[in-house]
């Protein structure tokens, strides 16, 4: 997977992910359990911190949100 290799990059090595998961406005849209279920987010190596934040350009909703959150 894509994702995987790119965190196999040495210079993202302890490097968190932020996934922000827009569109969330449209009817059918994955939320960010969906989606980090189907990342398999949870099967990662646990040093690495991650969260996908649900939001939508359109609404405004969460449109900014902050890096603190990933240690929410
Ligand atoms: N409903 C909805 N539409 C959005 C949202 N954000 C972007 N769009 C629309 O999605 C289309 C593609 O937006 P772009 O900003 O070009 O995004 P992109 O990454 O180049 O393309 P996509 O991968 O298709 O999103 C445009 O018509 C946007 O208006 C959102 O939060 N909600």
């Amino acid at each position: 997977m894509e994702l995987d290799n790119l965190l196999k990059e040495e210079r993202l090595s302890g490097a968190s992910l932020l996934i922000l998961a827009n569109k969330q406005d449209i009817k059918g849209a994955l939320t960010p359990a969906e989606i980090a279920k189907v990342l398999n987010l949870e099967a990662m190596d646990k040093t690495r911190h991650w969260k996908i934040i649900g939001c939508s350009a359109y609404t405004g909703e969460r449109a900014r949100c902050c890096l603190a959150d990933l240690h929410a």
